[in-house]
């Protein structure tokens, strides 16, 4: 039987002690107490996809140690925006700056150390289907590290503590619920101690249940683990309740930026739509594309 997350944290520390992580945590560390409270800087991006503007000199900070939400209509550049920051897309002009890095004029060896250092749980991260919950969750840290397999074994057990999930570990990723499958990606993201963790829409396709347990897993482990957490998600209730800072970008900007109380009183039309769900406002709801009669007139082609 699966032991279920009602209080999903472990007594022991989720984080080796040695570990920046823990060191944020403990605030012992000199360094850390003097480290700047932005972790992401992103200053003057802009990036296209063809012709597509998708950012315009957009500038956005995200707190170090804060939960920060990235909302938006849909096709905005949320997913672009997340792996311009883990530097899989390079942009077009501007600087983004992570812990202090200028993510895209890092060599490949020095991002590949900034990624590790970033967990990432994106819509499409799915098990690997042939390893048990336990091997998945090892895969990072066999990849990564040559912890001795009594250290190896106590780490991923402990991360699969944190999720809920420790008595799962035998199971193969066919037999856990969506939301099962979710929090053992989870414990893999987390494997490697980032300082920063990345999702994308954690909770789509999740019934109520599973959300509500994501909802404060999330918040729970970023406080814990002295993480920084920025999550892009459509799901703006779940979001605003553990959000420390919202943004809202649409068609390139930031239309709107504060707490989640800040934009619930926000009386614009713009954040009214989005906040409140309304189909019909400001923000549009098509693609940019020719006018219908024109494109309709036109013969041949597609
Ligand atoms: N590989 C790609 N090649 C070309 N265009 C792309 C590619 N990936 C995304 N786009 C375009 O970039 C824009 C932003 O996409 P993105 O996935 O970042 O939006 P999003 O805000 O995350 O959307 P959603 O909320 O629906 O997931 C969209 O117009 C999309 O069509």
């Amino acid at each position: 039987m699966v032991r279920d997350a009602g209080n999903p944290l472990p007594s022991e520390p989720l984080v080796d002690p040695s570990s920046p992580a823990a060191q944020a945590v403990d605030g012992s560390v000199a360094s850390v107490a003097n480290e700047p409270e932005v972790l992401v800087r992103i200053r003057g991006l802009s990036f296209r996809r063809g012709s597509r503007v998708i950012f315009d000199d957009l500038d956005l900070d995200i707190r170090r140690g804060s939960v920060t939400a990235v909302m938006g209509p849909s096709g905005t550049g949320k997913t672009t925006l997340l792996k311009l920051i883990t530097g899989q897309l390079r942009p077009d002009a501007g600087r983004i700056e992570v812990d202090g890095e200028d993510v895209h004029r890092l060599d490949k060896s020095g991002l590949f150390r900034l990624r590790r250092r970033m967990g990432m749980l994106f819509q499409s991260g799915a098990l690997l289907t042939d390893l048990t919950v336990f091997e998945n969750v090892a895969y990072p840290l066999r990849e990564h590290t040559d912890l001795r397999p009594s250290l190896l074994r106590k780490l991923v057990l402990l991360k699969l503590e944190a999720v809920g999930l420790r008595g799962a570990r035998d199971l193969m990723p066919n037999e856990l619920s969506g939301g099962m499958a979710r929090r053992v990606a989870l414990a893999r993201a987390i494997a490697l101690d980032p300082m920063m963790i990345l999702y994308d829409e954690p909770f789509a396709g999740q019934d109520p249940i599973s959300m509500g347990m994501l909802v404060s897993l999330i918040r729970q482990l970023n406080d814990a683990a002295g993480l920084t957490s920025v999550l892009v998600s459509h799901d703006v209730r779940e979001t605003a309740s553990i959000a420390d800072d919202l943004y809202v970008i649409s068609e390139g900007r930031v239309i709107a930026h504060g707490t989640p109380a800040e934009l619930a009183a926000d009386p614009s039309e713009e954040v009214r739509q989005f906040m409140d769900g309304l189909p019909d406002g400001p923000m549009h709801f098509h693609y940019p594309a020719p006018d219908l009669a024109d494109d309709l007139r036109t013969r041949g082609g597609r």
